[in-house]
Parts: structure tokens; sequence; C-alpha cells
């Protein structure tokens, strides 16, 4: 097991910038696995009776922060054969990275900035992407990046399929510890 890391339960998680494809292949990764597949902004929507816009416009991002905390804390005590999609700012709390070393190795999908900047503008529901401009996102993701590359293996995505990435990360956390096999 590699340090910091408690006992093999089966999870991954998904972290990276938004539109970097967590959602996506996350899903994707699950059936190939066989494993269930969470994503947290899909829960705390849920659990808000909101979207994640109208969550930050009525309650602040602060109380999404919050929530997406509390979130990790529950599934590191209840889940399993789990892929785990993040949201992209729940690397930004070291508290959420200790919780997260409790659920399993840590992927981070590292995407090209031109791909990032043209699926954000051709999409709407990320508050803190709507109204930014190409330079504004930039310079949020690389302010973002350390935080990203604590992550146990780092995936690039530019230029790759779905499918191909879902290969990318299975082969690289076999690489990283050969008992992280799904
Ligand atoms: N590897 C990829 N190749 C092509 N399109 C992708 C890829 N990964 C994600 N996308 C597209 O980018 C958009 C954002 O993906 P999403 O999974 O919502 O990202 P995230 O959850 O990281 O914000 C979606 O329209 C998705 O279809
Ligand atoms: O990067 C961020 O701070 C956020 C990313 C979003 O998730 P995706 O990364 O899935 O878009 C969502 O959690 C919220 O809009 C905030
Ligand atoms: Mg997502």
């Amino acid at each position: 097991m590699v340090p910091g890391h408690s006992e093999w339960k089966r999870n991954l998680l998904l972290v990276g910038f938004m539109g970097a494809g967590k959602t996506t292949l996350g899903g994707i990764l699950s059936k190939r696995c066989r494993l269930d597949f969470v994503d947290t902004d899909q829960l705390i929507t849920e659990q808000f009776g909101l979207s994640v816009a109208d969550i930050f416009s009525r309650y602040g991002e602060n109380a999404f922060r919050v929530a997406e905390t509390e979130l990790l804390r529950n599934l590191a005590a209840r889940c399993r054969h789990s892929v785990i999609a993040t949201g992209g700012g729940m690397v930004l709390k070291d508290e959420n990275w200790r919780v997260m070393r409790q659920i399993g190795p840590v992927v981070f999908l590292r995407a090209d900035e031109q791909e990032l900047v043209e699926r954000l503008s051709s999409a709407t529901g990320r508050p803190l992407a709507d109204d930014s401009d190409r330079e504004a996102i930039l310079e949020r993701y690389r302010q973002r990046l350390p935080c990203y590359l604590r992550a146990d293996l780092v995936v690039e995505t530019k230029n790759q399929a779905p499918l191909e990435v879902v290969d990318a990360i299975l082969g690289g956390l076999e690489r990283v510890n050969p008992k992280w096999l799904f």
C-alpha cells in the first residue's frame, strides 16, 4: 500500500479541472470495471434539491464547499467498489485530501488547456466558469494545478478519446501499485 493510504477498498477517485472529463470517464470506467459510480456534484445537488449554480447563488460557494467535505467524509465511511468523480474544486482543501486518501487512489485527469476552454465555453451550469473569459479560466486552472498534482497518478487526456483515457487510467494504476487492480 502506498504510504498515506489505508486498506484497499476497490475505490478510485477522479480529480481535475472543470471539463476534464471526470463525470464522463467515471461513468465509463465504472461500467467497464463493474464498479458503482458516484459523482459528488450529483449527490450534492440531490441533497439540496438545487442545481450547482443555484446552490452557489442562493447559499454561496462556501456552503457548497462545506457540503463537499461532509459528503467526502460520508463516502469514506461507507464507500466500497466505487469510482468517485469529484467536482473540480474538491482538491482545494487539505482536509479533503486527508479523506480522499482514506477512500482510495486519486487520479488526476490532466486536460489540454485549449480543450478545457473549448469545452467550458460550450457548456453551462458551472458557476465558476460560466461568466469567465478564456484567460480567467486558465488563470484559475494554473493556480489549482499544484493541488491536482498531489494525485497518486496523472493521466494525460489530450487528444485521447474517452475509451483511451480509461485504458490509460487502468494501466497507470497498475503500474503505480499492482494491488490496485479492478
Ligand atoms: N476525452 C474526451 N474526449 C472528448 N470529449 C470529452 C472527453 N472527456 C470529456 N469530454 C467532454 O467534455 C465535457 C465535459 O466533461 P465532464 O465529464 O462533464 O467533465 P468534468 O466532470 O471533469 O467537469 C463533456 O461534454 C464530455 O463529453
Ligand atoms: O471546479 C470547481 O470549483 C467546480 C467544479 C464543478 O464540477 P466539475 O469539475 O465536474 O465541472 C462543480 O463542482 C462546481 O461548479 C465547482
Ligand atoms: Mg463533473
